[in-house]
């Protein structure tokens, strides 16, 4: 039994516009994202989130709040991905690009979601709504969901 591999996700909001990410290089490179990575040993989910947008974006989270839980299957590999997913209205600092991302706002209104993973275009709604969700996506390679289930939850 692999276990999951956590990492995070974090969008910081402002009333009409997100904070979003073009992807340099590795996994999901060249798809516009949320900001995180993995979780390392020795700190929590939380501690990663803050860390992984301060590498990546340059901002200081100020009230993180877990409004998601991804988790992602891809054919043929036994590591299911466990996306902890965040938002944060207040924040410190300037978007700064960095080595992994080139930070961009995006109105709600006009969300880039072809260049984005495919299956944002189902979850990221709840996540503007101000829902909390959980969801679980079956990918063939990069491109193709085979299928997936998506659902709202009171609580994490
Ligand atoms: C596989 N789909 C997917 N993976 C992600 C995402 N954000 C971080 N990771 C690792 C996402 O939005 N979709």
């Amino acid at each position: 039994m692999v276990a999951n591999k956590l990492l995070t996700l974090v969008f910081v909001r402002e009333p009409t516009r997100i904070l979003l990410g073009l992807k340099k290089r590795g996994f999901g490179m060249g798809r516009w994202n949320g900001f995180g990575g993995k979780v390392e040993t020795g700190e929590t989910i939380i501690q990663a989130a803050l860390r992984e947008l301060q590498e990546e974006s340059g901002l200081k989270a100020k009230n993180l709040q877990e409004v998601g839980l991804l988790k992602f299957e891809f054919v043929g590999d036994p590591q299911l991905l466990e996306v902890h997913v965040f938002t944060s209205s207040e924040y410190e600092g300037k978007p700064t690009e960095s080595s992994e991302m080139k930070p961009q706002w995006y109105d709600i209104d006009s969300i880039p979601f072809d260049k984005m993973w495919p299956d944002d275009k189902w979850w990221f709604p709840l996540l503007l709504k101000g829902s909390k969700f959980s969801g679980y996506f079956l990918f063939e390679g990069h491109d193709d969901v085979l299928n997936y289930t998506l659902e709202e939850v009171d609580s994490l």
